[in-house]
């Protein structure tokens, strides 16, 4: 299939009042196209840090982050919100949907940023509702959902703008085990059916074992982990 996101030598430091704390090491990663990929690792290792920079949500302290090619670190903050825009779907442990506006509304949001007219918005805004099974929900606020189904409407959000990549920050942390289930098969069928390469944070190892890889985070170093063609370059 083919490479994806090359990472080489990646760091990232947080100043924290004089202090400066280094929270990823030079890292080195290659994840290929199709890739599930799920990432663990205890409180504070890093994860959020790394999947935000390859997501190209904050910029690295240094090294170099390639992306279908492109060398997302060397982007100014214009070009880098255009190319997350295009590239990249987000998914967030409290979904973080817009509590005012229709199911339908917040899949419909990544694409006001889009040239598409208010037709062509909506009516793929409700192909991404009914991908994720909730084309009957489409009217329904966030309020009137249940927790596993704000996050299937999150994740219709994430997939609306077609992106090659998908980057889910605990998107069960904060459902029961059935609702996490769901989630996840439905990422399965993203991943399996659709081609969308993701990235997944999470402290569920039952979630981890969804994953075609698993990657192990330790104190902003990345460790060996024993799954089937690790992907630590
Ligand atoms: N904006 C920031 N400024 C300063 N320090 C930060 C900032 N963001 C994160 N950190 C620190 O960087 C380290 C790694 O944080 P990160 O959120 O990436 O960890 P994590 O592995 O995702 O943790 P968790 O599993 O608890 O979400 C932590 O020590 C955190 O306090």
């Amino acid at each position: 299939m083919g490479k994806l996101i090359e990472i080489r030598e990646l760091s990232k430091v947080y100043q924290r009042g004089k202090q400066k704390v280094e929270v990823l090491h030079h890292i080195d990663l290659d994840v290929e196209q199709g890739d599930f990929l799920a990432l663990m690792g205890p409180s504070g290792s890093g994860k959020t840090t790394l999947l935000n920079l390859i997501g190209g949500l904050d910029a690295p302290s240094g090294g170099a982050i390639s992306v279908g090619g492109q060398r997302i670190d060397q982007l100014a903050a214009g070009a880098l919100a255009k190319w997350r825009a295009s590239q990249v779907g987000f998914v967030f442990q409290f979904y973080n949907l817009m509590p005012q506006l229709s199911a339908q509304r917040n899949v419909e949001l990544p694409l006001l940023l889009t040239k598409l007219s208010a037709a062509e918005r909506s009516k793929r805004a409700a192909i991404a509702l009914q991908l994720v099974g909730l084309a009957d929900r489409a009217k329904h606020k966030p309020a009137e959902l249940s927790g596993g189904q704000q996050q299937r409407v999150s994740i219709a959000r994430a997939i609306v703008s077609d992106p090659t990549l998908l980057v889910c920050d605990e998107p069960t942390g904060d459902l029961d085990r059935e609702s996490a289930e769901e989630v996840l098969a439905l990422l399965g069928v993203l991943n399996r059916e659709h081609g969308k390469t993701i990235l997944m944070v999470t402290h569920d190892p039952k979630a981890a074992e969804r994953a075609r890889h698993i990657l192990h985070l330790d104190k902003g170093r990345l460790v060996e982990t024993m799954v089937e063609g690790a992907a630590v370059a």
